[in-house]
């Protein structure tokens, strides 16, 4: 899978060299391409935002630099990502999705966000996607890309050593995991569920699915069917 991400906050990203997704650039799992939007500007300022039309506080990304930015990465296969406090919600869902994707470019946006012209233009001939990954306020999309790209990565073949570790954990089957343990059996007056330690294996499973659901219930309700 190839991703660009496009920001005005390059070394933001200089953590992907590390950690899980440097190994899998190593490898040729993941090929990462991160771009500067001033790189894309001409003016001696390197201007990226200008005032809102219809006044309002903030400044607003101008279009110019994405659209030439976005020219030169997107490809017909590519979907745009463009993350947004008013976007569609990103869900393990939505990260399997993306993750059988080849192609993904992040569009990280600043100070009131990005022309909207921005993605109703490359929507004309690709697929763009204005996506939000939950309910609160952040500063730009560089986090949110940040988070999204881990989420999506996981998930592609062969990045994470024991496959079996993705389809046990949360939000995987739509459900909070059960709770997880390790030796020792005994700490700080703290047990180990003993039904963890019996060897039987159907009981485990069963446990660790009423454990599952009763989680969800008591911590995460809306996530039940
Ligand atoms: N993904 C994701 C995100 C983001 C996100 C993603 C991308 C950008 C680019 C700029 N920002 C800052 C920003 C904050 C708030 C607002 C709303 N405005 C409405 C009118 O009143 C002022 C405020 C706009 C822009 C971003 C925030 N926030 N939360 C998520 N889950």
């Amino acid at each position: 899978m190839r991703l660009d991400v496009v920001t005005i906050f390059p070394a933001f990203f200089d953590v992907l060299d590390v950690s899980l997704l440097g190994k899998a650039r190593e490898r040729g799992l993941l090929d990462i391409g991160v771009h500067d939007l001033r790189d894309f500007t001409h003016d001696r300022h390197r201007t990226v935002d200008d005032t809102p039309y219809g006044g309002g506080a903030g400044m607003v990304m101008k279009p110019e630099p994405w659209g030439e930015a976005l020219d030169g990465l997107l490809q017909p296969e590519s979907i745009l990502v463009i993350p947004s406090p008013a976007g569609e919600r990103f869900t393990q869902g939505v990260a399997r999705e993306f993750a059988t994707e080849s192609h993904l470019v992040f569009a990280c946006g600043r100070y009131e966000g990005i022309d909207h012209r921005v993605g109703e233009h490359f929507a004309r001939e690709h697929r763009v996607r204005s996506v939000s990954i939950g309910d609160y306020v952040l500063n730009g999309g560089e986090v949110a890309t940040m988070a999204m790209i881990e989420a999506i990565s996981r998930l592609i073949p062969g990045m994470v050593g024991n496959p079996e570790s993705i389809v046990e954990e949360s939000h995987e089957d739509g459900l909070l995991e059960a709770p997880a343990y390790t030796k020792p059996a005994q700490w700080r007056g703290l047990s180990v569920p003993p039904v963890l330690m019996s060897g039987n294996h159907g009981a485990i499973r069963q446990w660790r699915a009423d454990q599952s659901m009763e989680r969800t219930r008591s911590i995460r309700p809306d996530l039940l069917p």
